[in-house]
């Protein structure tokens, strides 16, 4: 092996003209090998606590009198700084006026100045990688069109023109085609199907087809019909943008979106003034339902729960709990009339006749859709969608749903299992009557346990009174309707001639006394032990078998990549993608907490393109504070044009390794609202450029043109690596997805591997080539990523706010790391870990003691239990008291909780857990 143990100088040419030093590129690092070497490695001892003992001395030297002075009781010797600086921190860490910490940042940033030649081991001591090899696994596919038209599904011509027009849209995807008629039925449905597969139009088109076929039509003073909960602001804003747009041909239809951070007040307006479709975020909707009178769900039709097993993780669950509970108590308010109720016991008038409200002019109607009826009727149709299945999904539907379908579009399973229950006799005998072999669409393949019970009833031998969707249902969509069927009632199976007739007339009577006893028998039988429902057992085998599904046109791939060289492997990715690559790359970076997306993505910008990403992002916030103000207060800030978002850049600093900007976007769930969105918008307009994340980009976001997803950090689940990788290959465009892990965590890749994930191991010696064009005076690979990383060493140690970010970033991620949950703990072991590496990927010089120590000392790390921001807190609920308060757990004891765990507190706060909450609690 190469000797790479090598001196780095920066040469210090003074400008002949302002005396100042000229711009530094990446040919002024010189590499001069080490004199005499021997070939063999040496690893210099690192210095402890960061501070090497020669410069202590030295430094001490220096202000030997100022710290002799600050020091009364002199009872240690006046040069041995490293007791004074225990005194100090003995002495509560203050000393007139100065902190430990404070000391001690002074001389690690001196110790910086004097070591211009500051020798890295970046490829030393590094454990080795292991090739994985690839395990036999056949991922599982979902085929993403469906091969029909939106004509097929017999919509409002207005609504297929429009897609066509302004959306381009023609051809149906799989979820459209089998969700879409079932929605239209006006049952709940439960749709699971890949990510990026059209699952929001799925429930966005029906939806729309029933409120506009309402006569007279309904305008907005009518009452909330619909209510959108998805998890986070971006994807509201995103469903609320594609409602708009859906909605042009239908003005009397008004959208409106409650997403946290935006001003109540304009909120409660745009409430008063009302809404027939309400897109929103559970704990702001919650905020709402408990501060705002005008926000009623009374006339409610339709509830939709996106990213269902997100809503139903810790944090947003009681919010949720809480939505669900509204609707069922506003219904159930308004339609309370002791009269009817009198009536309703003495005429006992069939079920689905009392709950229609009586509509005056129903005659005006025309063709209307079940789900208009729905509509109109004090009954809630209830969908939940997700790209991932959970128990608590699970327990969720069970709670909350009636008669559910599920709606799953996996290859080899394609499943839309209904659950009607056989219990409901009335319903099995005459689907025992009217079952007929053709029932069953050859197009739909049952979940395998089933799919014999659902045959059998389709030949009418079975009474199981499962009723599959079939393709006679919905013939426009699967084609089984013909001239002579369409014109007749549909129990009428009698299309044969009179010989015919007169055969199966006998056969019934022949039949006659031996089915009514079978039947009789089966009856009891029934009532005996319930028959299994179809929904439930498809949904549990999803559930169980817990194979995931991912976008077949994304290839996926991981690396393993010792500590150390993680950084300048993220560098180098970002310089590949992003600037090497001609037509301009989108990649989207996830990391595990806030503190990590803020810290790399202003080191990254300053080392590639020499601007101070922090200095960028306070002018910014400055010239927004700006527009805010020119704009008043009170407004709609979704009408705001997009020039008032573009970023005011500053001239490239000195001193970039690229010679252009890179475009670094960040977002993560603690950034001003209006920063937020902003970022959110301009990553998808941006033709190239890099967005570093929290998973609070993870769900649902749809940005154009994302062609890499990285995983810096490995995520808490496999789930999660679903919904992230997810963000690119989206209706069935190609996409790469790439994650990093440390090859301690190789085994990590054997869990996604049960779960039907297929991944190819990337060879980690070509992840620094593209280093090599930013440092173009290095003759090989390592000495560029040397360079590179000197570089970065450099800007996070040139002043204490850059010292103290990269030291939080580092302790968040510590954090974190302890905190993955149980199911993926064995695979991301925090005992593994080598933390003075792990320093160095942070690109710090300090000892993990030290940093340790530093982070104890940071009051901006104290924060308190991470939480979901838009709940409502405890003591806002004890002023203000509104709703019942919902605790966790509201859905039932059957609601599985998930562990605390730092990846869910990632999205929305600190990413740092309450320490010492924890412990004074275990005291007790
Ligand atoms: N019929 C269609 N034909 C072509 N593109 C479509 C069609 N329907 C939707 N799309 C596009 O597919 C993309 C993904 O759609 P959508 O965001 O609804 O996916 P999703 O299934 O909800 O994904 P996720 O699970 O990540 O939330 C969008 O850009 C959307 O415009």
């Amino acid at each position: 092996m190469e000797d790479l143990q090598l001196n780095i100088s920066t040469t210090k040419k003074k400008n002949s003209s302002s005396g100042r030093p000229s711009p530094k590129t990446s040919s002024d690092y010189k590499f001069l090998a080490k004199p005499n070497y021997s070939g063999k490695i040496i690893a210099r001892k690192r210095p402890q606590n960061g501070i090497p003992r020669k410069f202590i001395e030295k430094y001490s030297e220096e202000p030997k009198n100022k710290i002799a002075k600050l020091s009364d009781n002199n009872v240690t010797k006046p040069h041995d700084l490293q007791s004074k600086l225990r005194d100090l921190s003995e002495n509560k860490g203050k000393f007139h006026g100065r902190n430990y910490q404070d000391v001690t940042d002074d001389l690690v940033l001196k110790q910086k100045q004097r070591s211009g030649a500051w020798i890295s081991s970046l490829f030393k001591n590094n454990p080795d990688v292991p090739r994985m090899g690839q395990r036999a696994v056949k991922p599982v596919v979902e085929k993403v069109f469906a091969g029909r038209t939106f004509q097929d599904l017999n919509l409002h011509p207005h609504i297929v023109s429009n897609m066509k027009q302004n959306m381009n849209l023609t051809e149906l995807m799989t979820v459209q085609q089998k969700a879409i008629p079932v929605i239209l039925e006006g049952r709940d449905v439960l749709i699971r199907s890949q990510t990026g597969s059209g699952k929001t139009l799925a429930y966005a088109l029906p939806i729309i087809e029933g409120l506009q076929a309402i006569r007279p039509k309904i305008n907005r003073h009518d009452g909330i019909r619909v209510v959108v909960v998805v998890p986070t602001r971006e994807l509201a804003v995103q469903t609320y943008e594609l409602f708009e747009k859906l909605l042009k041909s239908f003005i009397w239809i008004v959208p409106g979106l409650l997403s946290g951070g935006q001003k109540r007040k304009a909120e409660k307006a745009r409430l008063r003034k009302g809404l027939t479709i309400l897109v929103g975020t559970p704990g702001r909707i919650n905020d709402h339902l408990r501060h705002t009178h005008s926000l009623n769900f009374a006339k409610l039709g339709c509830l939709i729960l996106d990213e269902a097993d997100r809503l139903l993780d810790m944090g947003y669950e009681k919010d949720v709990a809480a939505i669900v509970k509204a609707i069922e108590d506003h219904k159930k308010a308004a339609t309370y009339d002791p009269m009817a109720l009198v009536k309703q016991t003495i005429n006992k008038a069939p079920e689905k006749e009392e709950t229609l409200i009586e509509d005056p002019n129903k005659e005006e109607m025309g063709d209307k859709h079940p789900l208009t009826d729905v509509f109109l009727s004090t009954e809630r149709q209830t969908i939940l969608l997700s790209a991932t299945l959970t128990k608590a999904v699970e327990n969720l539907a069970g709670i909350t749903m009636k008669e559910p379908v599920f709606v799953d579009t996996s290859d080899g399973k394609a499943v839309v299992a209904d659950s009607l229950k056989p219990n409901k006799k009335d319903e099995v005998k005459s689907l025992k009557i009217a079952a007929q072999p053709e029932a069953v669409s050859p197009e739909i393949k049952l979940t395998k346990q089933k799919s014999d019970e659902i045959s059998n009833n389709a030949k009418g031998n079975a009474n199981t009174g499962i009723k599959a969707f079939s393709g006679a249902n919905h013939p426009e969509i699967f084609g089984t309707e013909t001239t002579e069927n369409k014109h007749k009632p549909k129990d009428d199976k009698n299309d044969s001639d009179s010989d015919s007739d007169y055969e199966y007339f006998k056969v019934q009577k022949e039949l006659g006394e031996d089915k009514k006893n079978e039947t009789k028998k089966v009856d009891e039988k029934e009532e005996q032990e319930e028959q299994p429902n179809m929904f439930e057992n498809a949904l549990k085998t999803a559930i169980v078998e817990d194979e995931l599904v991912l976008p077949s046109t994304v290839n996926q791939t991981f690396i393993l990549i010792p500590m150390k060289l993680r950084l300048v492997s993220l560098c180098s990715l970002i310089v590949e993608h992003c600037i090497l690559n001609k037509k301009g790359g989108k990649m989207i970076v996830f990391m595990a907490t806030l503190e990590m997306v803020d810290y790399h993505s202003e080191l990254i910008e300053t080392v590639l393109s020499g601007k101070d990403g922090k200095k960028r992002k306070q002018k910014k916030g400055k010239s927004d504070e700006k527009a805010k103000k020119k704009k008043g207060d009170d407004e709609d800030k979704d009408e705001e044009s997009s020039d008032e978002y573009e970023i005011d850049y500053q001239a490239p600093a000195e001193g970039g390794l690229v010679p252009m900007e890179v475009d670094v976007f960040s977002l993560h769930g603690s950034m001003p609202h209006e920063q937020r969105m902003e970022v959110f918008k301009q990553f998808r307009t941006a033709r190239r450029g890099v967005l570093f994340c929290t998973d609070v980009a993870a769900r649902g976001i749809d940005v154009p043109r994302v062609d890499l997803v990285l995983q810096y950090c490995a995520p808490a689940s496999a789930t999660d690596y679903v919904h992230r990788v997810g963000r690119t290959g989206r209706a069935a465009q190609v996409g790469a997805a790439t994650m990093f892990l440390l090859p301690s965590e190789a085994e990590f890749v054997r869990h996604l591997e049960q779960k039907r994930i297929r991944l190819r191991q990337t060879d980690e010696s070509k992840v620094l080539e593209s280093l090599r064009s930013v440092a173009p005076t290095a003759h090989t690979v390592q000495r560029a990523a040397i360079a590179v990383q000197a570089k970065l060493e450099n800007t996070a140690h040139s002043s204490k706010d850059w010292l103290a970010r990269a030291s939080r970033a580092y302790t968040s991620w510590v954090r974190f790391y302890s905190g993955y949950p149980r199911e993926v703990r064995p695979y991301l072991d925090a005992r593994q870990l080598h933390l003075g590496h792990a320093a160095k990927s942070f690109a710090l010089r300090e000892a993990p003691g030290a940093l340790a120590k530093r982070a104890r000392s940071d009051l901006n790390l104290k924060k308190e239990r991470p939480m979901n921001r838009l709940s409502v807190k405890e003591e806002e609920e004890k002023k203000r008291p509104g709703l019942p308060k919902m605790k966790p757990g509201a859905f039932g004891s059957k609601i599985v909780y998930k562990q605390n765990s730092m990846h869910t507190a990632s999205e929305f706060d600190s990413g740092l857990p309450p320490l010492d909450n924890y412990t004074k609690k275990k005291k007790k």
